[in-house]
């Protein structure tokens, strides 16, 4: 992580177990919010004031349906932040981004790649220079995102992860949207090693991810229909 022109900040909302990061170029002040939630977007805006960045972009990573997106309340803090999302999300955003697409935030350079199968949509942010990943839910530290809602397709993931995420040099480090056991962050090399899930065979990954199991997130029912319209309630 080049720390001279990076600001960086991971922060945590507890109900949801999602992180939230700010990143920003310490020579221009200009940032962007990846995957802040509605509960803890006023914690993040002081952050931001108190940083004295200026906020362009709040970027999702995909519609989230454990908990509702943060960004609509940032932009009525912050009114020239643009929301984004990926172009095949099929939800409303200042801004949809194709696969492969660069935003400038002052000196920094992120690429929008889209990594779909967690959902149609999920897209990771890339940071190239610095070598980070924020994976969203396509990849968790030993796991990923479940495939058995919201256009899941295990054998999607694998494909995306795979050539988008893990094609990435083995020193990228990988910061998901959740974890669920305390771990912050990953590696490419680590992923690749450990992965429980992604080291299986194609085959073997589908039957596994067909078999999870998982109960359904608690706030689904609110979190889809509002995070279609960029969080608005
Ligand atoms: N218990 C949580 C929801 C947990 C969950 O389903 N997490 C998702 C990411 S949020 S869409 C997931 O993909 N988990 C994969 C895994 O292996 O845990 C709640 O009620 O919110
Ligand atoms: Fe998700």
């Amino acid at each position: 992580m080049n720390t001279s022109t990076l600001v960086f900040r991971q922060l945590f909302e507890k109900t949801s177990s999602t992180y939230t990061y700010i990143i920003g170029c310490a020579v221009t002040r200009k940032a962007a919010i990846i995957d802040p939630v509605l509960e803890t977007a006023e914690r993040d805006a002081k952050l931001i004031d108190q940083l004295g960045l200026e906020l362009e972009f709040g970027l999702n990573t995909h519609v989230h349906a454990d908990h509702i997106t943060g960004t609509a309340t940032l932009s009525k803090i912050f009114p020239s932040m643009r929301a984004c999302l990926s172009d095949k999300s099929g939800a409303k955003a200042d801004r949809l981004l194709a696969n492969g697409e660069m935003l400038r935030i002052g000196k920094l350079e992120v690429q929008c790649r889209h990594t779909p199968g967690h959902t149609d949509g999920c897209c990771s942010y890339v940071l190239s220079s610095e070598g980070i990943v924020f994976t969203g839910d396509a990849l968790l530290f030993r796991g990923c995102g479940r495939t058995d809602f919201q256009q899941g397709d295990a054998g999607r993931l694998y494909d995306s992860v795979w050539k988008e995420i893990l094609s990435l040099p083995d020193h990228c480090t990988l910061f998901p949207a959740h974890d669920y056991n305390g771990h912050m962050s990953s590696t490419v090399r680590e992923e690749k090693q450990f992965n429980p899930r992604l080291t299986l065979p194609k085959a073997d990954f589908i039957e596994f991810m067909a078999n999870l199991n998982l109960a359904y997130p608690k706030q689904i029912d609110r979190a889809l229909p509002a995070n279609l319209k960029n969080g608005e309630l």
